[in-house]
């Protein structure tokens, strides 16, 4: 069997992907090629990771008419060039996991009569996923919420191939070493998704240095270096990336974003999390994300509008003095974990 998936833009839906590709090589063997964008992290992020890569040109439909415009006779060509792509690897089945490069992918593959299967990693459907699930034969989703944003027929709620890496993930000694933190008090992991955030990092400036009972180490994102450097004290460290699964044990809680390939993670390694939900993304998804784990259990949330010292300092405390509450959410984070996410979607790629 062949596979084919297409993935793009950001982390949170490329890290799914490519674990998912991994799961299937090592216990499969069926080759995984992939389609992304041309000019985005996945262009060189997956041949990076030994995988065959073809890119396209696409853009999200925003912003002014000529935009739009510009949007749709981009999306028109990559069809084509999709078809061209599609006809030459000959997939059996394509999995497409979001972002607007899915979309002229998954109507190239229905013209050509191929078998398509969506992933859908957020609460609430994104705008490429919603037009695409009418192409396709399947819509795997990682929240109940999201059911209704497609066929109902179609839905079937396994969870993001992530999860199945974090359950299993190894912890790294030497690069948590190489990151010279003093453990001898209570260490908390910020991180803000792929993409890092200058409005949370200006904010926590302020906060951090009055929280002196925990070091912090603060993870700024590629792009936020040079904001993130005013961050920098006696407890706080700032680095621009981390393999976050690598060291997330070490900590014993993580403040971030609500990302949801972020959001599988920890519930599937039952990390304690305080969410600071995006404000930026589309239809408030990371608020929805957030609010599915507050509603089970197993993290804590605070509007980015709302963030300040009492608030953090409050569930910080909670997670370090009140031992056995943190570990019943811990239980409850696991318990809605998806750990099988991977074994789950390859049966489904097989039944298909
Ligand atoms: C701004 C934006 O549009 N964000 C979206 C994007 O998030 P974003 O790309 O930030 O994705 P997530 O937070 O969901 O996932 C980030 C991934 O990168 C890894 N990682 C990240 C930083 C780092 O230093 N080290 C590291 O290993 C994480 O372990 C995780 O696997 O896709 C998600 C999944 O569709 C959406 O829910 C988010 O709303």
């Amino acid at each position: 069997m062949k596979i084919l998936m297409v993935t793009g833009g950001t982390g949170g839906h490329i890290y799914p992907a490519l674990a998912l590709a991994d799961y299937i090589k090592e216990h499969k063997g069926y080759p995984v090629t992939f389609i992304g964008n041309e000019d985005r992290m996945e262009a060189t992020l997956i041949p990076e990771k030994g995988y065959a890569f073809y890119g396209l040109k696409t853009s999200g439909l925003a912003g002014s008419i000529v935009k739009k415009g510009k949007a749709v006779f981009q999306s028109l060509r990559a069809i084509n060039k999709a078809k061209a792509i599609l006809k030459k690897e000959n997939p059996d089945v394509i999995i497409a996991f979001g972002g607007y490069v899915s979309l002229p992918v998954c109507i190239a593959a229905k013209k050509l009569k191929k078998k398509v299967i969506l992933h859908e990693q957020n609460s609430i459907a994104g705008k490429a996923n919603k037009m695409a699930s009418r192409y396709a034969d399947c819509v795997i989703i990682c929240y109940e919420n999201a059911r209704k944003d497609f066929p109902n027929n179609k839905v079937l709620l396994l969870g993001n191939p992530r999860a199945t890496l974090a359950s299993k993930h190894a912890f790294n000694q030497a690069s948590f070493d190489a990151l010279g933190l003093d453990s001898s008090k209570p260490l908390g992991l910020i991180v803000m998704g792929s993409l890092g955030s200058s409005s949370v990092a200006h904010k926590l400036k302020e906060i951090l240095p009055n929280i002196q009972d925990v070091n912090f180490l603060y993870v700024a994102g590629k792009n936020n270096m040079d904001s993130a450097q005013e961050l920098v004290a006696d407890n706080v460290k700032v680095v621009d990336y981390v393999d976050q699964l690598a060291i997330i044990d070490a900590f014993d809680f993580v403040i971030c974003r609500a990302g949801a390939t972020t959001a599988a993670e920890l519930a599937a390694s039952g990390t304690l999390s305080i969410l600071i939900p995006s404000p930026f993304v589309a239809n408030n998804h990371q608020y929805y994300n957030a609010k599915a784990m507050v509603d089970d259990g197993y993290a804590f949330m605070i509007e980015e509008k709302d963030v300040d010292e009492k608030h953090l300092q409050n569930y910080i405390e909670t997670y370090i003095c009140k031992p056995d509450l943190a570990k019943k959410m811990k239980e409850a984070a696991i318990a809605h974990g998806f750990q099988d996410a991977c074994q789950n979607i390859v049966e489904v790629i097989e039944k298909i």
